[in-house]
């Protein structure tokens, strides 16, 4: 994702890709990595502070990892860098502390579990149907690299449709596992499954169930690709906002 979004920032017009933070690429730059052309000289940093300093960004994506993320998007911030975070895996509790500091420092700030625009219709369409159709459970499946379970895309479904669905605990009330984690995560009574495959890039399907009939909606990324025309619109809107949101549905 991060080589993509360079690549996609480099070459879209009115961007400038100012520097990389890499923390194990010490004193390099772009061309060194071999994976761009040689004219592509933006300098590697490992520190964060430094680049700054040196480099004044306006924005600072981050496509890393969920034990890294919360801590690069805070001093972003705190460094008065509007941070484009693709990342996933934030708790509630880290999700909020960063929206207050956004606030308090009066700073732009997307988190966003997924740039496809497919990825936010199919959010958008299942809160709808959540209205009418109380019964679903997700199932997300991605590549077996991925650290974090459920997805980020899986949980802001759910919390999307737990802002619309009447309060249900779903199966059969006596129902037990008799093997653990058979009936996946439990959120706010639904259900979340994570598939694990090598093959598999990121999809998922939120399933509804109503009396004799079955709705599945469905949204499949095929490559990295997907994501960029997201990445770089996050680029483009966070430099005229003033505080942090959480999911592009909130700005498309
Ligand atoms: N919002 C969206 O639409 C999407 C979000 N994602 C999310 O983006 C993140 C990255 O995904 P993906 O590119 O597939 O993952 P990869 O594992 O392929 O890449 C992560 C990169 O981050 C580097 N990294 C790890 N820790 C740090 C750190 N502390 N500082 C700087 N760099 C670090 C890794 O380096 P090394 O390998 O050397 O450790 C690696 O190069 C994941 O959280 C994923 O869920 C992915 C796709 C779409
Ligand atoms: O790790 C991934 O690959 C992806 N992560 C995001 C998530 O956790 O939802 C977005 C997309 O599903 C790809």
């Amino acid at each position: 994702m991060g080589t993509e979004a360079v690549h996609t920032v480099m070459k879209k017009e009115g961007m400038e890709l100012v520097a990389v933070l890499d923390y194990k690429q010490i004193g390099a730059t772009l061309a060194d990595t071999g994976l761009f052309p040689t004219s592509y000289t933006a300098p590697i940093y490992t520190e964060m502070a430094q680049l700054v300093a040196d480099t004044k960004p306006d924005v600072l994506v981050d496509l890393t990892n969920p034990h890294a993320v919360y801590a690069h998007t805070k001093e972003a911030l705190q460094l008065g860098v509007r941070p484009v975070i693709g990342t996933t895996g934030f708790t509630d509790e880290q999700l909020a502390e960063l929206t207050q500091l956004a606030a308090d420092k009066e700073l732009g700030a997307i988190i966003a579990p997924n740039f496809a625009i497919g990825a936010i219709l199919m959010m958008k369409f299942a809160k709808e149907a959540a209205k009418y159709l109380p019964d679903v459970e997700i199932i997300e499946m991605h590549h077996d690299q991925k650290l974090d379970a459920p997805s980020g895309t899986a949980v802001k479904t759910a919390q999307m449709i737990s802002e619309v669905r009447q309060a249900k605990q779903q199966g059969h009330p006596d129902e037990k596992e008799t093997l653990a984690g058979a009936r996946g995560a439990d959120f706010d009574g639904m259900r979340i499954h994570s598939v694990r495959l090598p093959g598999l890039v990121a999809h998922q399907e939120v399933l509804f169930g109503g009396e004799g009939q079955l709705l599945t909606i469905r949204h499949d990324s095929m490559n990295r690709g997907s994501f960029m025309s997201g990445v770089a619109f996050c680029i483009e809107e966070v430099v005229s906002m003033k505080t942090l949101v959480y999911g592009l549905e909130n700005i498309i």
